[in-house]
């Protein structure tokens, strides 16, 4: 078996001693796998994905990434006048170099990916005036540029429309999937994580964290447990084929034919 792409082990950090904002945590991640990390604010999941891309070092315990790594943040500010396509560009540092010009084969490059990301058309804008969420799909297509082999997203669809976190969605699947490429995310949606992961990390809190097949781990007890209020996990048919989705239930659901308190049996599906 090829060595997996991420692995820890008894994992610890704090920014202050004596304040583990986590401990005590195991996980790997084998290649070309989706790794989504949950948790309710606060957790340690940013604090986790900045040791994953070396911004922090462990304190305790032994962290190995294997691959080269992309970072896209929640948000991403320039202050200069770039384009879009100058930010894509950027991806190519590495090879084009710190005082070089890039070459009609990087621009080919960074506009393929741009066109993948379906932001082609957006390639002479300046980068910040488009929005946050076509800002996070050029920053996307920055990261394929950089032939990066790990792709570390955080919380990827917070910024997008209903229609693009499901594009972004079918990006991050199609990373895995198709080019092989290892991605760890964050994300406070656990239908997102159901949609798109093959690993799962709970964090619970300090030393208390579950890890394993997202199917498995993204339960209704652990997911309801996780945050506090009721999930369930619903089966509905698409297109032919069963499918899966999670939905807290964070409100009362609206009464049927005028019964209060009756649970819907179906919304779009079977709630089991
Ligand atoms: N630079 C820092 N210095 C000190 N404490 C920090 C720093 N960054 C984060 N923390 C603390 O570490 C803990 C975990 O923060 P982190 O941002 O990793 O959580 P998170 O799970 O990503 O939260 P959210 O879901 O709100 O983004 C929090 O208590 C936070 O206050």
């Amino acid at each position: 078996m090829s060595e997996p792409a991420i692995s820890f082990v008894d994992l610890g950090f704090y920014y202050r001693p004596g304040h583990f904002v986590l401990r005590h945590l195991d996980a790997v991640v084998p290649r070309g796998t989706v790794f989504t990390i949950l948790g309710p604010n606060g957790r340690g999941k940013t604090t986790l994905l900045h040791l994953l891309i070396g911004a922090l070092t462990p304190r305790e315990g032994a962290l190995k990434v294997t691959g080269r790594v992309a970072f896209v943040p929640q948000l991403f500010q320039v202050s200069f006048d770039y384009t879009a396509l100058d930010m894509a560009l950027m991806g190519r540092a590495r090879r084009i170099g710190l005082f070089s010009q890039p070459t009609k084969e990087d621009e080919a490059a960074a506009l393929a990916a741009l066109n993948r990301l379906g932001v082609a058309d957006l390639a002479d804008r300046p980068f910040h005036e488009l929005s946050g969420g076509q800002r996070q799909l050029v920053i996307f297509a920055r990261a394929l540029v950089a032939e990066a082999e790990i792709l570390v997203l955080d919380e990827p669809t917070s910024a997008l429309d209903l229609e693009n976190q499901s594009l972004v969605l079918d990006h991050i699947r199609a990373f895995a999937r198709e080019d092989g490429l290892t991605v760890a995310m964050t994300t406070h949606h656990p239908h997102h994580a159901l949609a798109v992961s093959d690993i799962a990390l709970l964090m619970r809190g300090e030393g208390d964290y579950v890890t394993g097949s997202a199917d498995e781990i993204l339960s209704e007890d652990n997911l309801t447990s996780l945050y506090g209020v009721p999930l369930k996990r619903i089966s509905y048919e698409h297109e032919g084929a069963r499918q899966e989705t999670i939905a807290p239930v964070m409100i009362a659901p609206r009464p049927r034919q005028g019964r209060p308190g009756d649970i819907p049996e179906k919304i779009g599906g079977t709630i089991r």
